[in-house]
Parts: structure tokens; C-alpha cells; sequence
């Protein structure tokens, strides 16, 4: 099983400019871990919902189609719902912005639930440095593709990280697809 997927151009450049200026008008709050603890140390971003936000229905539906399609040809697991609503993060240089490693399985009632992690690049590559998101699905660490508009997907169990960022910002949306547990 190749453990991170990968679809460039899953969304336009114009399609990730038009959902970071959505969110980027709505106030947005500090990141939360998957127990709701907010420990800075582990990570610094501003999060937005993107169900709070009006407008972006249309995102919703182009990424269930992606998870669907990357679940078919590669995962194959039992996937049941999108039980949270997808999530925006920004994270500046200014802050220090990063995300150390995690797995995304935690012990909330949605959070244990998680099988499959979505990641799309909104930001343009050359806009920031640093920021890269990193999977380790086994010995060795993997970078995501960095481009505006790829999604990468791997299971919500996977170690993965976001380096710090150095200079400016980098947005991404994050959407987790939710089933029973693993047997
Ligand atoms: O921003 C990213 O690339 C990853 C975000 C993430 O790991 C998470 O929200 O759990
Ligand atoms: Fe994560």
C-alpha cells in the first residue's frame, strides 16, 4: 500500500486564492490539538472552519470526491462520514508557525473515528519558506508535494509534521474521513 497519495492541480490557482480570501475575512482562532489542549510548543497556526464560512460548499464536494476516488484505488478502507468540518490553517513566520509530529487518531469522540487525512496546499510555493509537510508512513520521511492545489492524503495514523515556518505564510486545508475502527 503506498501509503500518501497524491493529486496535483486538484484545485486551480484561482480556486485556492478564492477560499484563502474567504477565510482569511472570517476571525479565525488558535489551533487546538486533537484534545483540545493548546500547547504552543507542539503547534502555532490560526484556524478557520470552513463550515463557518459562506461560499464554500463547492470545496466540500470536490474533496469528497478526491478522498473517494483516493480510497478506491488505494486505501480501501471503511470510510462512513466527514464527521468535522474541513479546517484552514494558517501559519506564519511571524509566529512561529509549525506542527510538530502527530498522528491525527485521538481520544475525542471524532477524532478517534479518523481514518484518512486530507491535506491541500493553498498557498503558492514561492510565497513561503519552509512549512513543509512531512509523512513518515515508515522508516523514511516522505515530503508532500508542495504545489498550490495538490492534495495529499495517508491514513490519520501516520506520524506527520508541518517544519517551521521561515518566512511568510502558508495556508492549508486539512479534511479528515471518518469510519469504525481498524480490525
Ligand atoms: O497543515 C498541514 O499540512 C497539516 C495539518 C495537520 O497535520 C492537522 O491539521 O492535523
Ligand atoms: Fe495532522
Amino acid at each position: 500500500m503506498m501509503a500518501l497519495y497524491s493529486k496535483p492541480a486538484a484545485f486551480s490557482a484561482g480556486e485556492c486564492e478564492r477560499i484563502i480570501a474567504a477565510i482569511t475575512a472570517v476571525p479565525s482562532n488558535d489551533a487546538m490539538l486533537v484534545g483540545q489542549t493548546k500547547d504552543q510548543s507542539v503547534r502555532r497556526a490560526k484556524l478557520v472552519w470552513v463550515d463557518d464560512v459562506d461560499g464554500l460548499g463547492w470545496v466540500m464536494d470536490r474533496l469528497i470526491e478526491i478522498v473517494r476516488k483516493s480510497n478506491a484505488v488505494q486505501f480501501d478502507f471503511d470510510l462512513r462520514e466527514f464527521a468535522e468540518s474541513p479546517q484552514v490553517a494558517s501559519y506564519k513566520a511571524s509566529d512561529s508557525g509549525h506542527f510538530s509530529w502527530h498522528s491525527d487518531i485521538g481520544d475525542g469522540p471524532m477524532a478517534r473515528k479518523r481514518k484518512l487525512t486530507l491535506v491541500l496546499q493553498l498557498s503558492l510555493p514561492s510565497s513561503y519558506e519552509g512549512g513543509d509537510l512531512e509523512v513518515m508512513p515508515s522508516a523514511q520521511v516522505l515530503s508532500a508535494n508542495r504545489a498550490q492545489g495538490c492534495v495529499s492524503i495517508f491514513p490519520s495514523f501516520v506520524l506527520h509534521q508541518v517544519v517551521p515556518v521561515q518566512h511568510g505564510v502558508r495556508h492549508s486545508l486539512t479534511l479528515w474521513a471518518h469510519g469504525p475502527a481498524f480490525r
